[in-house]
Order: C-alpha cells, then sequence, then structure tokens
C-alpha cells in the first residue's frame, strides 16, 4: 500500500484581561481585594519583568551555543518529513542548498517529485524521495531504512510532518484523536527508535518539529494540541536518558507560532487575525537550532517566548489574551461526528 520509491543522485561526495477568580489574589466580589498593592505589583511584573526575562530567555533559546555556518550541513545525509509542501518543503530547499543528501517524504509522490527536482538544481550532494502515510509506524520504519540502504548511516532526521486535524470546537470523535495521535505522535517515536543505531554512530541530531500548541492549549485544537504536547513529554524524558547513558545524539524542540503555510492559513485566517511568520525563514531557524545541537527553537521568538513564559507566571492572563486573538463568531459549528476522521 505504502512506499513508492523514487530517487535521483548528483555525483558529489558522499483579550480578555480578566482571569478566572480561581488564581486571582483578589475574592471574585468586585472591589473586596485582600492585597491593594497586588495591582500595583501585577503592573510591575507585567510592564518590567516579564519583558525582561522574555529578552533573556529569546536570546538564550534564539541564538543557541556556538555560531551557525551554512558549511555544517555539507554532505550531511538528512531525512526530512512532510517534505511535499510548507516549511518542510523549504527546509528541503535550505539543505540543498548548504550541500547535503536529502530524503524527502511525505505521502503525494507528484509534489515530492517537483520538491527533488528543484533541490538538485539548487546543488543538494543527493535528492530522494520515499511517498507513503505515517499513519502507519510500519512505514515510519521504512523510510529509515531507505536512508540505511541507501547511504549506510544518517547524520540528522527531521521529523515535521502532521495529519490532517479540523480547526473547530471538539467534536467528540476519539477514533480521529487516535488517528492524528498515531500520524503527529507514534510515527516521530518510531523514526527515532529506527534511526536511532544510526544516529549513536553518526553522534547526529533529532529535530522536532512541534508548535505553541504544544506548550500553551489554544482553542478549536484539541486533538491536535494533545499531540504537540505528547512530543515534549516524550522527546524531553529521552534527552534525560541519553545524557544519564552518554549518548551524543541531540534532541532539539522547536516551538513556532503562526506561520505562512498554504493549510496553516487556509485553515485559520478567517479566526486568527495575527500575522503569520515567514515558512522560508522558519526552515532555516529550524535548520539551524538543529545543528547547533539547541535543546529548544521559539519561532518567532517575539511571540513564543513570552506565551511560554507566561504560561507559568500568569496562565489566565494569557488563555484570555489567546482567546481574544480568535474571532469566534467565524468559527462554523460542525454537525457532531459520525465517527468519521475528518
Ligand atoms: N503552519 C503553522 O502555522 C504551524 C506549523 N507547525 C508545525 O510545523 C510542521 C509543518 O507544518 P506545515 O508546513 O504548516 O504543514 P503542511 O500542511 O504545509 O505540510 C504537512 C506535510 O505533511 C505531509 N502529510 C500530511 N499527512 C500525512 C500523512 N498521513 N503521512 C505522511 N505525511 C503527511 C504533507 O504532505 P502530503 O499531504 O503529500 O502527505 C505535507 O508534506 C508541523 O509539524 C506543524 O505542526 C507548528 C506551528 C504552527
Ligand atoms: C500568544 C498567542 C497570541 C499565540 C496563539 C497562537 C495560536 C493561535 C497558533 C499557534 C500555533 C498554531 C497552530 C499550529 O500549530 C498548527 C496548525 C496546523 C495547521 O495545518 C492548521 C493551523 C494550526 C492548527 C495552527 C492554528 C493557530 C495556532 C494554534
Amino acid at each position: 500500500m505504502f512506499a513508492k520509491l523514487q530517487g535521483a543522485r548528483k555525483e558529489k561526495a558522499p483579550a480578555d484581561l480578566q482571569g478566572s477568580a480561581q488564581n486571582s489574589h483578589c475574592s471574585p466580589r468586585p472591589r473586596v481585594c485582600s492585597n491593594p498593592s497586588a495591582g500595583k505589583g501585577m503592573g510591575l511584573l507585567l510592564k518590567v519583568l516579564i519583558p525582561l526575562l522574555g529578552l533573556g530567555l529569546a536570546v538564550y533559546f534564539y541564538s543557541g551555543p556556538g555560531n551557525f555556518n551554512e558549511e555544517m550541513l555539507r554532505g550531511k545525509r538528512v531525512i526530512v518529513t512532510g517534505a511535499s509542501s510548507g516549511i518542510g518543503e523549504q527546509m528541503a530547499y535550505h539543505l540543498a542548498r548548504m550541500g547535503a543528501h536529502v530524503l524527502l517524504t511525505a505521502r503525494t509522490e507528484a509534489k515530492l517529485q517537483k520538491v527533488v527536482d528543484k533541490c538538485l538544481d539548487l546543488g543538494a550532494a543527493s535528492a530522494r524521495y520515499v511517498s507513503g502515510s505515517m499513519e502507519s509506524t510500519a512505514f515510519a520504519e521504512e523510510v529509515v531504512k531507505e536512508a540505511e540502504i541507501t547511504w549506510g548511516g544518517l547524520d540528522m532526521l527531521i521529523l515535521n510532518h502532521i495529519g490532517y486535524s479540523y480547526f473547530n470546537f471538539f467534536n467528540g470523535d476519539v477514533d480521529h484523536v487516535r488517528k492524528v495521535m498515531e500520524t503527529n505522535f507514534l510515527s516521530y517515536v518510531a523514526m527515532t527508535v529506527s534511526a536511532l543505531p544510526m544516529l549513536k554512530e553518526s553522534e547526529g541530531s533529532i529535530v522536532v518539529v512541534s508548535s505553541v500548541s504544544g506548550k500553551v492549549a489554544s482553542p478549536f485544537t484539541a486533538p491536535y494540541s494533545a499531540t504537540k504536547f505528547a512530543l515534549e513529554g516524550f522527546f524531553s524524558s529521552l534527552r534525560h536518558e541519553f545524557i544519564i547513558e552518554n549518548v551524543n545524539v541531540s534532541i532539539t524542540l522547536c516551538i513556532l507560532g503562526y506561520i505562512n503555510t498554504e493549510n496553516a492559513v487556509r485553515a485559520v485566517s478567517h479566526v486568527i487575525k495575527v500575522a503569520p511568520a515567514p515558512k522560508e525563514e522558519c526552515a532555516l531557524e529550524i535548520i539551524r537550532s538543529g545543528a547547533l545541537r539547541q535543546r529548544e527553537l521559539h519561532y518567532p521568538a517575539s511571540t513564543v517566548t513570552p506565551a511560554v513564559l507566561l504560561r507559568d507566571f500568569a496562565p489566565d492572563f494569557l488563555d484570555g489574551l489567546i482567546r481574544s486573538n480568535h474571532q469566534v463568531e467565524n468559527i462554523k459549528r460542525a454537525p457532531p461526528s459520525q465517527g468519521s476522521g475528518h
């Protein structure tokens, strides 16, 4: 059913600002405040401390250790999943320009063929694709096997694909949740397990593309958000174990805000009026953070870092801010689920 293989090679070396009463310092009744200076303190916190902390963290996460040089990717063997469109496609082009060997995967063969052709034009050391669906962990393993057969090793595994998920009120469809967990989470685990022997050998890198939705929940993304939260739990635990066992394989978790890919803009632009960040720059930042073996990337840092910080300091304030950025009146309620995936 899956795995159609195609390759090509170039001969080169291998605001709602009100929180709920639950967490506030004041009682729910108006003007009965247990601590009159709390308002002032909160003001100072919001105006000075959080931006300062945000700046510090942005510098920490964004710049990372060492300097990035595009030569770092020359001749490196890289798998990119979800590479037929969006951010994955842009990552393939950057890697090609940097002279890497790329193995691309997604379901749509015709799109992958075009991306492979463009990669070869841009200067990839080699470019090929395997098409199939990540709903099946057998396919995920097959992609890694292909890298082993073709290159005999692997330097970087970029896990980026996502399956379709509706942007709407949760419709109660448990089968859909299972399906997106399989596509967006389990296949990432399966690819990591299969690729680990090669990555240990090369002291390589795993790059996991996640989202603000994997740190802070927003409405209309319940199944998707669950898959992204799962990624952080799994890969952060694995990072500990690598350190305990002296496994020199880096894990970079990429926390992305709204990016201007066709699918994302189509899905949410009628509801979210925030301007999306450019996919080309986003793709380059992901590669950079992986090459520098950073723990985490926040892109764009200007919105992601404050959101991640506020999550623990002022969760109700953040939730209100997130809801105020959604034009809920533009959400068309779907009829209750009949058990179908979409
Ligand atoms: N765009 C955004 O606003 C944001 C994106 N992100 C993350 O960035 C990453 C890329 O997102 P983006 O570029 O927008 O996504 P796109 O929808 O543009 O691309 C998704 C890719 O995954 C592939 N894909 C879809 N279904 C399957 C499947 N069942 N099996 C294998 N491959 C599949 C698609 O190709 P095909 O259909 O041919 O299979 C495509 O190549 C994702 O991890 C996403 O969560 C995070 C935050 C925000
Ligand atoms: C500080 C706040 C203003 C930030 C709120 C940002 C919210 C609204 C942003 C951050 C991450 C974004 C989602 C995302 O990760 C990926 C996808 C997949 C795509 O195919 C469809 C759109 C979707 C669901 C995005 C929807 C908008 C999200 C929730």
